[in-house]
């Protein structure tokens, strides 16, 4: 029977949305302090008692948290429209080749916002 495990992680950072239309709240540059769950699933190890090291899941989000934190998203190669949806799908693409039982990937933009990205 499959599981499905989760680490969540926050990260600060600033972004506007170019394609809004005039006078939209989203177009003046803000922040938000952004959630992001990574979601794996598979077979529960017999041995380990585990689907995967929470900590490996760590290290996997690691390099893009380190350029995700404190940086002004819409510099970022593939975030120039940094809507919650596209950096699900970014997240998604980055992690996907190196942890293929990525499942689901879950941002939280703001308190009462977000998305939830499942592959294609
Ligand atoms: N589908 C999307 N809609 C919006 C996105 C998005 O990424 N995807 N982003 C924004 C803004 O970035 C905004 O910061 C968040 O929007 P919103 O929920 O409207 O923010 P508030 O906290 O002001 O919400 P209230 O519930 O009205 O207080 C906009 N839309
Ligand atoms: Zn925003």
């Amino acid at each position: 029977m499959p599981m499905e495990i989760y680490k969540e992680f926050t990260f600060e950072a600033a972004h506007l949305l170019p394609h809004v239309e005039e006078g939209h709240k989203c177009g003046r540059l803000h922040g938000h302090s952004f959630m992001v769950r990574i979601y794996v699933e598979d077979e529960i190890d017999p041995h380990t008692g585990w689907v995967m090291d929470f900590a490996e899941l760590k290290q996997h989000f690691k390099p893009l948290y380190e350029q995700l934190d404190h940086n002004y998203l819409n510099d970022i190669e593939g975030l120039e429209n940094p809507t919650s949806e596209v950096l699900a799908k970014w997240i998604w693409n980055k992690l996907k080749p190196s942890l293929p039982i990525l499942s689901q990937v879950y941002i939280k933009e703001t308190c009462t916002s977000g998305c939830i990205y499942r592959g294609q």
